[in-house]
């Protein structure tokens, strides 16, 4: 059977990127689909936002929701100060082990916890089962119409405090503009607009960031 995109970005990587080396990874991902097939990794443009925001944010949990090849785990996993980690969710089990082997290379594995289900599903066990208390900073690059759905879980759990950051890829391409309406006309929420454009195109796209205001 042929490879798929996912396994040729990750073979890419494998023999081109430097191993343990984060940036590195990232810069092949980028190259690789910038010259070759594009894919959706948030790319390098969007990638220095979420850098500053998941900085600003100094989480010492954050989540993630929809992991895809692992391009923003490895990017978040690497600028996470000591003692910090991320629970990255992913449901379709071929982006996961392709992810694993990303992050591994890498070398943020110790940073990294691949939680390998729907986020529906994983959202209610993280207090229990993955012994999360609240989580400091929540990327969303799942389905787009998971993303208002997630929110109102994550909150419904306790999973939020007072200063949690969410930060929301793609609100104009593919777009949320359901989570927007939703996000912005809640006042427990403070939203800031970051635009941006599309990943390794010269369309405009932009990220979301809301801030719970407990
Ligand atoms: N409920 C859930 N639980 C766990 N994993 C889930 C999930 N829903 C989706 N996923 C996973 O998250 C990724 C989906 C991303 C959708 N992004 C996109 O569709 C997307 C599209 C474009 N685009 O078309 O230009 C650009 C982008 O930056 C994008 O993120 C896939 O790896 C998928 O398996
Ligand atoms: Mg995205």
């Amino acid at each position: 059977m042929n490879q798929s995109k996912e396994q040729r970005i990750l073979n890419f990587v494998l023999q081109n990127a430097v191993r343990g080396d984060p940036c590195s990874v990232l810069d092949t991902i980028d190259q690789y689909c910038s010259q070759k097939e594009w894919a959706m990794n948030v790319g390098n443009e969007k990638g220095l936002i979420l850098d500053k925001t998941v900085e600003e944010a100094n989480p010492s949990v954050a989540l993630e929701l929809g992991t895809y090849c692992g391009y923003s785990a490895v990017r978040i996993a690497r600028v996470l100060k000591a003692g910090a980690h991320l629970l990255t969710v992913e449901f379709n089990p071929e982006f996961a082990a392709i992810a694993k082997q990303m992050i591994e290379f890498a070398g943020v594995q110790d940073k990294v916890k691949l939680l390998e289900g729907p986020s529906e599903e994983i959202i209610p066990q993280l207090k229990k089962k993955y012994e999360v208390d609240t989580v400091d900073f929540v990327f969303l690059d799942h389905w787009k119409d998971r993303y208002t759905p997630d929110t109102i879980l994550l909150q419904e759990c306790n999973l939020l405090r007072k200063g949690s950051v969410l930060l929301a890829d793609n609100v104009i391409v593919p777009g949320a503009p359901e989570f927007l309406n939703y996000i912005r006309n809640n006042p427990h929420f403070q939203c800031t607009n970051y635009p941006s454009r599309l990943e390794y195109m010269k369309v405009a796209d932009a990220m979301e960031k809301a801030v719970f205001l407990g």
